[in-house]
């Protein structure tokens, strides 16, 4: 990290994981859950001949199908969509191969805020105003960068495959209620176990953000997102946690009553509020919007060339892969990032970029 300050608890495994993905981004290699492994000595995940986690209880988690699931085709060309392939893959064809793919380039496009969060942290520590609203103002750039990658879902995914099959299965067995006891793992336990299916809300990079910026969830929701930090590699897991035990970011924000700071913050939980609005368009158009298409084919009991759609399993019509109701809990976490902003004054006005 740059500077000197005293070292705190927690800021050791902090300082390894930030410089981990500035090594991979130097590299132009991507966040890899074996690098935080190695990096952060902490235990991670075991790995197949084909580099991918082999989930001890049958869990399954999003990093395992994007962070630890593709290659170059051409090892020395660049890191893009043309050049990238997946490992392991699923029933979809292309549509499957862009889902993970641009799931990977949201993360990749993350890589710079991620190595900002210590260089914050520090500033804090160290009342550097100046150097946390640099550092603030590249993590509100690289979440700008993460909402211009997840646009290009819409190129790479086709809305009726990614309902009508993919879907299937991304879903787990946890408030499944085509599965409502779970799954019986044969030869392991005779007791049925219940996952959540593979979701980017295990991702770890908005967990991280939401707990630099001090964003407090809702009790349902915040247990979910709470839930889905298990099914991190955990290197991932211990980051979140190293951020949330750090001094808060806004009340020294408040303390300081820099103009520029104040800013810089503000941008931030805007940015986060832009990337997770977007999100909401998404899910959108490729789960409402064919949900209630394949309810009305179901209602005309019509076979046409939308039967793809509505030969999803109807148990999954309402519900998230994790078993949430998917829009009032996206849009609860949403408002509650809107929350986060300082009260604007006349001055800390924004204009919408
Ligand atoms: C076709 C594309 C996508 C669909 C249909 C989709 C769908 C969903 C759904 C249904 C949820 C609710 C929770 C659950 O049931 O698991 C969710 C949550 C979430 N998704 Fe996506 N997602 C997509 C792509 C992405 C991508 C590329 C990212 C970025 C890495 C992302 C990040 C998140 C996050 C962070 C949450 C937790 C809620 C939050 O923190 O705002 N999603 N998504």
């Amino acid at each position: 990290m740059d500077g000197y300050c005293p070292a705190r608890p927690g800021a050791g495994a902090l300082s390894q994981v930030a410089a981990a993905y500035k090594r991979n981004a130097a590299a132009e290699h991507p966040v890899s859950a074996e690098t935080l492994r190695v990096t952060s000595g902490t235990p991670g995940p075991q790995r197949d001949d084909h580099g991918l986690r082999l989930a001890g209880g049958g869990e399954r988690h999003s990093g395992d199908a994007v962070l630890a699931n593709w290659k170059k085709k051409d090892p020395d060309g660049p890191f893009d969509m043309e050049n990238l392939e997946l490992l392991v893959s699923l029933p979809g064809g292309d549509s499957v191969r862009g889902f993970f793919m641009v799931t990977l380039l949201v993360e990749l496009a993350a890589v710079p805020a991620l190595r900002n969060i210590p260089t914050v942290i520090n500033g804090v520590r160290c009342g550097d105003t100046e150097a946390v609203a640099t550092a603030l103002e590249e993590i509100s750039q690289s979440m700008q960068d993460m909402t211009d990658a997840l646009k290009l879902m819409h190129d790479y995914v086709d809305p009726s495959v990614f309902y009508g099959i993919m879907r299937i299965y991304l879903s787990g067995w946890k408030d499944n209620t085509s599965m409502p006891k779970g799954l019986v793992y044969e030869g392991v336990q005779e007791e049925p176990m219940e996952y959540s299916g593979g979701s980017a809300a295990q991702s770890s990079l908005l967990h991280c953000f939401d707990e630099l910026l001090g964003i407090k969830h809702e009790e349902t929701s915040g247990e979910f997102l709470t839930r889905m930090r298990n099914y991190m590699p955990p290197a991932h897991k211990q980051l979140i946690q190293d951020i949330s035990l750090q001094p808060s970011l806004k009340g020294f924000i408040q303390q300081q009553a820099s103009e520029r700071l104040n800013q810089a913050f503000q941008r931030c939980v805007k940015k986060l509020v832009v990337l997770r609005s977007y999100h909401i368009k998404v899910v959108s158009r490729y789960i409402t919007v064919p949900a209630a298409r394949a309810r009305q084919l179901r209602k005309q009991y019509r076979e046409s060339e939308q039967e793809m759609i509505s030969r999803a399993p109807t148990a999954l019509e309402e519900r998230g892969t994790g078993g949430s109701g998917i829009m009032s809990f996206l849009k609860t976490v949403r408002n509650q990032t809107k929350d986060t902003l300082l009260p604007e004054t006349g001055k800390t006005k924004l204009h919408h970029s």
